[in-house]
């Protein structure tokens, strides 16, 4: 069955990896043929040859999972193996093992659901977690996923911080049919200006239609595409001899790290900004990747200096300029922004960190070795506290401060404080540790 030479292997094959029709479209003597033939005796199908994927979808531990007929990819780079091997009993659903379209719930509010695998075929859908199929599945998705179509070519999750609401973003050809998990309601769209997606995914807050061997980004809400595409999805998504992005840019080492800024916002998103690039860093589960800064925060063309978040806004300072956006489902500066720091802050020079602890109303502001605090409830904001601090603590690139206490960065390492009190007495002696690969995406 695996020479090359043999007829029936090489048309198994080809349905297999050129996505022909459907089995339950065929005749039963074909799909007996077809259901006795175990993936595993094929040779496997090769993403790097070009292949439409079925589904995409990441797990409850980040692994993302390209799926093609009875077969997926584990990751992005690596060979094909059955489905059914990690996803046991994929296949006793389908003949073939094929699934229509596949996502990852996004629902924190609902701990039961959040984080669970869906799998649509035809008209059933199941549900997996932590790799097992759950009790009570398969279920008619009529049942699970009112108003919603059968056999779907696409569906990918879109959390509040991006949509407004949890919402999951079911595809038919032209047609999107968002589904509001609170409500069970369902909205449609007709995007005809994309391509008709086979499958889609939600990698690091950007959304991508597959199609072929290509993918377009897409705006969960408008469907707007902004950018040059079709990309081919063996540039970025797989790792292939002959392909591959970023050019001559190589990840930088942990140990020549140097930050310009991090923050935290309101619903708990932390960013780094490095040059003209931030990074993610709280789903770090899903992969660390940098993205230019302009993609966010589109005025910021020369990148940032200091950054900190209040109740729902994200300020980012630039020279002598502060720039205010609202940090909704996507950042939109504030009308009238950028204002200078004087106006805003009531503060004047260069800044080179900037810092709120949670539920605080007080900025720590770092310029040149001194820590100036303004009040964010005054009106007009002055300096209410300006203090000197420790001479190691004179050049800080960037400050956070979270639950654990008051970090602040000093290029590849950082110090640890439990206050902002403490770190400005500098009486308790902190050692530094170093930025790590996990924390940062850098190479250790
Ligand atoms: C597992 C590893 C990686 C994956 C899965 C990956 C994936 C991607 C994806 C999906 C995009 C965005 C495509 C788009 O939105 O149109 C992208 C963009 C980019 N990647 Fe990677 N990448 C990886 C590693 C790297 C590395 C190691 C570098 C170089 C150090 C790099 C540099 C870039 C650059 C410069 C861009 C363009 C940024 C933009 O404008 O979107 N990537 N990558």
């Amino acid at each position: 069955l695996n020479s090359p030479n043999c007829l029936c292997s090489c048309c198994l094959l080809r349905l297999k990896t050129q996505n022909i029709t459907p089995v339950h479209n065929r005749s039963d003597s074909v799909s007996a043929l077809l259901s006795d033939f175990q993936p595993s005796f094929a040779a496997l199908p090769d993403r790097c040859a070009g292949i439409e994927f079925d589904a995409i979808t990441p797990d409850e531990q980040g692994n993302t999972f390209f799926f093609k007929g009875g077969h997926l990819w584990k990751g992005f780079h690596g060979p094909a193996q059955p489905s059914n091997e990690i996803f046991k009993k994929l296949h006793d659903i389908h003949p073939l093992g094929h699934v229509d379209a596949a996502f990852r719930m996004h629902n924190a509010e609902n701990p039961d659901d959040h984080d669970h695998i869906y799998f649509f075929v035809d008209d059933k859908v199941v549900r997996f977690y932590d790799q097992s199929l759950e009790d009570g599945y398969p279920k008619e998705m009529t049942e699970e996923f009112p108003g919603v179509p059968t056999h779907l070519d696409a569906a990918v999750e879109c959390p509040k911080t991006e949509c407004m609401t949890n919402t999951v973003l079911f595809f038919k050809g032209q047609d999107v049919y968002f589904y509001d998990l609170a409500t069970k309601t369902v909205k449609t769209k007709t995007w005809s200006h994309l391509p008709q997606c086979t499958s889609a995914f939600r990698w690091l807050e950007h959304y991508y239609c597959f199609h072929g061997h290509n993918f377009t980004r897409f705006h969960p809400v408008s469907g707007e595409v902004t950018g040059n595409y079709p990309k081919d999805a063996r540039n970025y998504f797989m790792k292939c001899p002959n392909f591959g992005h970023g050019g001559d840019r190589t990840v930088p080492k942990c140990s020549e790290v140097k930050l310009d800024a991090i923050s935290t916002d309101d619903t708990g998103k932390t960013y780094f900004f490095a040059g003209s690039t931030y990074m993610r860093l709280d789903t770090s589960r899903d992969g660390l990747h940098g993205f230019p800064i302009t993609r966010s925060w589109k005025e910021l063309t020369n990148g940032v200096d200091a950054v900190f978040s209040y109740i729902d806004k994200i300020y980012l300072m630039k020279d002598d300029k502060v720039y205010i956006y609202k940090a909704d489902a996507h950042y939109t500066l504030i009308e009238g922004y950028p204002k200078s720091l004087k106006e805003e802050l009531g503060i004047e020079g260069h800044v080179d960190a900037a810092f709120l602890c949670p539920n605080e109303h007080t900025v720590h502001i770092i310029q040149g070795g001194r820590m100036r605090d303004v009040d964010l409830t005054a009106t007009p904001r002055a300096i209410t506290n300006d203090v000197p601090l420790p001479p190691h603590l004179s050049d800080i690139d960037a400050g956070l401060c979270g639950p654990d206490g008051v970090k602040v960065f000093k290029g590849s390492q950082f110090y640890l404080y439990e206050s902002p009190k403490i770190l400005a007495t500098g009486r308790i002696i902190v050692e530094p540790q170093k930025i790590t690969s996990a924390m940062m995406g850098c190479q250790d």
